[in-house]
């Protein structure tokens, strides 16, 4: 201190002071890239965060963009040195990234230096309540969604007899897409968001946090389609149950046991694999000598053992479990399924609506309206038209013109299908009312000749009395 001239210190000093006045106002959070030897998982989640912040923090000068595997899916991040301001519920917090250099261990021998990066946070001192219990916390919410968004989804299917066998699932229908009536649609969601916020409900009352879908209607109506939406609005991934390709219980049973939580179990064409619980039912018939194939046909799966595998694994392990099966006949279903509590929910899926159409015309050729909208609408309301066979016209060609053409038409020749058939059918009718009018007249004949026959028999009856008789009331009943 001797050392400086006091007029030099003074300046010091009082510059030192007005910095410290300047910070006691404000704290800092550092929040450092690593812990240790393990990633810090705040600092991902800041840094998740923050990359949807940056666009409305433009007068960054520098900014850092990378790509992790799709070149698509870029990640702007901030550069280091850089600061960005945020503000949450009227309070600013100021985010600044810093790296500072360690020297790495040289007995290690990985040698060298390391450049650690931080996020400082800073804000004023009033806030540090909010920073630590909202602030914070929402950010980790934040990341948290925006991860599961970016989550990649797989389909397994059951290839090999007890184990699965992933692909990507990029099926792109969603909500927004699916064709079908609104109300219907937004009533699915509700539930699935209900159920996905229920977690210690499910608890609480010592159930298995799961829940059934029965989706039925003809083929090409969007169950499929119904189910990848399910999908991607949940995030999850689907396991796509082959039942006639598994031989026994106990691979059934490590089936079940090797899905992950957060999944979608799926059974296509129930009606299908009823037959199961037939074929059971026949080789315990062939299986009465052999021993082994008794067992052998006891441990075969069946639609009522699955259904008490699930109630029993899931309930014990498991969580935010969908299970949706698929039928194009739902009268043809074993009644057990149809009990109440089995499916939660039973979800028809049918023809092709005005309502329905106005959405694959707006997926397909973003339309809200053309002139041939009157036209189309009285026909579909007409004729049964599902939404595939709409979608595939409406596909076929770019040109919304032509293709909405392309659709009238379909239309119409259904229209002449369909009555050409009802008048086949009227005309059967028809010939069948003749028919009928024949037969009647030929009953009465019948019936005169029974009655003559009767009194021949009651003649004869005196001379061979139980042959006549028998043959007097078979003919009776015959006629009658
Ligand atoms: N409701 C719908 N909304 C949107 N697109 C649909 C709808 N129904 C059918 N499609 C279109 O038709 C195609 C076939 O439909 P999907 O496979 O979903 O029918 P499905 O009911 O599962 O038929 P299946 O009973 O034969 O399995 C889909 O890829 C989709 O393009
Ligand atoms: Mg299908």
């Amino acid at each position: 201190n001797e050392l400086l001239p006091s007029e030099v210190r003074d300046a010091l000093s009082s510059a030192l002071a007005s910095l410290r006045s300047r910070m006691t106002w404000q704290h800092t959070i550092v929040i450092e890239e690593t812990e240790g030897w393990s990633s810090n998982r705040v600092y991902n989640a800041v840094k998740a965060y923050l990359a949807t912040r940056i666009n409305t923090n433009i007068n960054m000068q520098r900014l850092r963009v990378s790509s992790a595997d799709e070149p698509e899916k870029m990640v702007v991040s901030m550069e280091a040195g850089e600061e960005m301001t945020d503000v949450y519920q009227g309070a600013e917090f100021k985010w600044c990234l810093v790296t500072r250099e360690v020297s790495g261990d040289l007995n290690n021998g990985d040698g060298g230096a390391r450049e650690i990066r931080s996020y400082e946070l800073s804000f004023n001192k009033r806030h540090k309540e909010k920073a630590l219990k909202e602030y914070l916390p929402f950010i980790a919410a934040t990341a948290k969604a925006i991860k599961d968004q970016e989550r990649s989804l797989s389909i397994y299917m059951n290839e090999r007899y007890d184990e699965w066998s992933p692909i990507d699932l990029q099926h792109p229908s969603t909500f927004d897409t699916l064709a079908m009536d609104q109300k219907q649609k937004q009533s699915i969601v509700d539930d699935l968001d209900r159920f996905i916020k229920r977690k210690d409900y499910y608890r609480r009352i010592g159930k298995a946090w799961k829940r059934g879908y029965l989706l039925y209607g003809p083929p090409g109506t969007g169950k499929s389609s119904l189910i990848a939406a399910i999908a991607n609005h949940l995030r999850f991934n689907i396991y796509d149950l082959e039942l006639t390709g598994v031989d026994s219980n106990s691979d059934l049973r490590r089936l079940l046991v090797g899905m992950t939580n957060r999944s979608i179990l799926v059974v296509e064409d129930i009606d299908c694999t009823i037959e199961l619980k037939q074929r059971e039912e026949d080789d315990k018939e062939h299986a009465k000598s052999n021993s082994t194939e008794k067992k052998k046909a006891e441990d075969k799966v069946t639609l009522s053992g699955l259904l008490n595998f699930i109630d029993g694994l899931w309930s014990t392990s498991g969580e935010e479990r969908v299970i949706i099966f698929t039928t194009n006949y739902k009268e043809r279903l074993d009644p057990a399924l149809l009990r109440p509590g089995r499916m939660d929910m039973h979800i028809h899926m049918g023809y092709c609506t005005t309502e329905a159409f106005r959405i694959l015309a707006n997926n397909y050729h973003s339309i809200d309206y053309h002139v041939t909208y009157p036209e189309i609408e009285a026909l579909i309301e007409e004729v049964t038209v599902t939404p595939a066979e709409v979608a595939e016209v409406l596909m076929r060609n770019d040109n919304t013109d032509v293709a909405l053409h392309d659709l009238v038409e379909l239309l119409k020749l259904k229209k002449k299908d369909a009555t050409e058939i009802e008048t086949e059918s009227k005309q059967a009718e028809e010939k069948k009312d003749a028919n009928e009018i024949k037969t009647q007249s030929m009953q009465v004949d019948e019936k005169k000749i029974v009655d003559e026959i009767k009194t021949e028999s009651v003649q004869v009856e005196k001379k061979d009395d139980k042959k006549v008789v028998v043959k007097s009331e078979f003919t009776e009943n015959e006629s009658g």
